[in-house]
């Protein structure tokens, strides 16, 4: 069996007395696309945002390959160590071309040393080309981000997250605003990026989760309520209690259905 690559021990995050994550064990393994559910102030986004460093745990471990504790790591240090975050909102450079853009995120990668240096090695030129051909941008290198589309903008973002060559990729909502097309391209990149790594992924799109999860982990309160296929998911009591059935009537107000 194959060993966890991140793993969460007791994690708490205490906002003024109230705990949005509440002693949380959790674990990410390697080449798995995992989403996490669950309502509204569930935990989720918390969840990234101690993972990532942006918020600090309270107390308990955060273990990258069982250990180098990251508890009490700077942002900047956890994306060295392999952990790499897209935010929902592009924050892609719009005046500068698609391939300036990855050229930045690649120069984020490289040390102070190394980047004055300046030239691009072979390598770099090759993971550059390869990280356009995965999100299917060569023939746009050359165009401003700020002209893609909205769906191009958030695949670029991501591979800027990818030439920092994480183990884990960190995703908030990936697909928020895209049409039809762009989440099947989007859901088909996100199974691709998983053969490498791991992708863990908030979401509350439910057809989606159901077309590319490997595993699901529903929060609720801070904790996790359930874990297993989507369909363990579904076919779950609590999780239709609390999260499920409740989203179900939402989404039908939401169409006005
Ligand atoms: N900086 C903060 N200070 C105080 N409370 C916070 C802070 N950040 C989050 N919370 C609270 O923690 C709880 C969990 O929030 P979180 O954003 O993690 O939930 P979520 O599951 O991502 O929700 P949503 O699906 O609505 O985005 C919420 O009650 C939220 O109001």
């Amino acid at each position: 069996m194959s060993e966890n690559m991140l793993t969460l021990q007791k994690v708490t995050v205490d906002f003024s007395g109230f705990k949005a994550i509440n002693e949380l064990d959790f674990q990410v393994a390697p080449n798995n696309v995992h989403f996490v559910i669950g309502p509204n102030g569930a935990g989720k986004t918390t969840l990234l945002d101690c993972i990532c460093g942006k918020s600090r745990a309270t107390s308990g471990a955060i273990l990258l390959h069982g250990k180098k504790d990251l508890t009490k790591r700077s942002e900047e240090k956890i994306v060295h160590q392999g952990i790499a975050r897209k935010f929902q909102a592009p924050s892609i450079f719009h005046k500068l071309t698609v391939m300036e853009n990855l050229e930045i995120a690649m120069k984020q990668k490289k040390r102070l040393f190394a980047m004055m240096k300046a030239k691009w090695t072979k390598t770099e030129k090759q993971s550059i080309h390869d990280m356009l051909d995965l999100i299917d941008l060569i023939e746009e290198k050359d165009e401003l981000a700020g002209t893609l589309a909205h769906g191009q903008k958030q695949w670029l973002e991501i591979a800027m997250v990818l030439v920092q060559e994480p183990d884990i990729v960190l995703l908030d909502e990936p697909i928020a605003g895209m049409s039809k097309k762009e989440r099947d391209k989007t859901g088909e990149l996100i199974t691709k990026i998983a053969e490498d790594r791991a992708v863990l992924i908030v979401e509350h799109d439910m057809d989606f989760v159901k077309s590319y999860a490997d595993i699901v982990t529903v929060m609720h309160e801070g904790q996790v309520l359930f874990e297993g296929s989507m369909d363990e998911v579904q076919n779950d009591p609590k999780v239709r209690e609390v999260y499920l059935g409740r989203k179900v009537e939402e989404d039908a107000d939401n169409t006005g259905a």
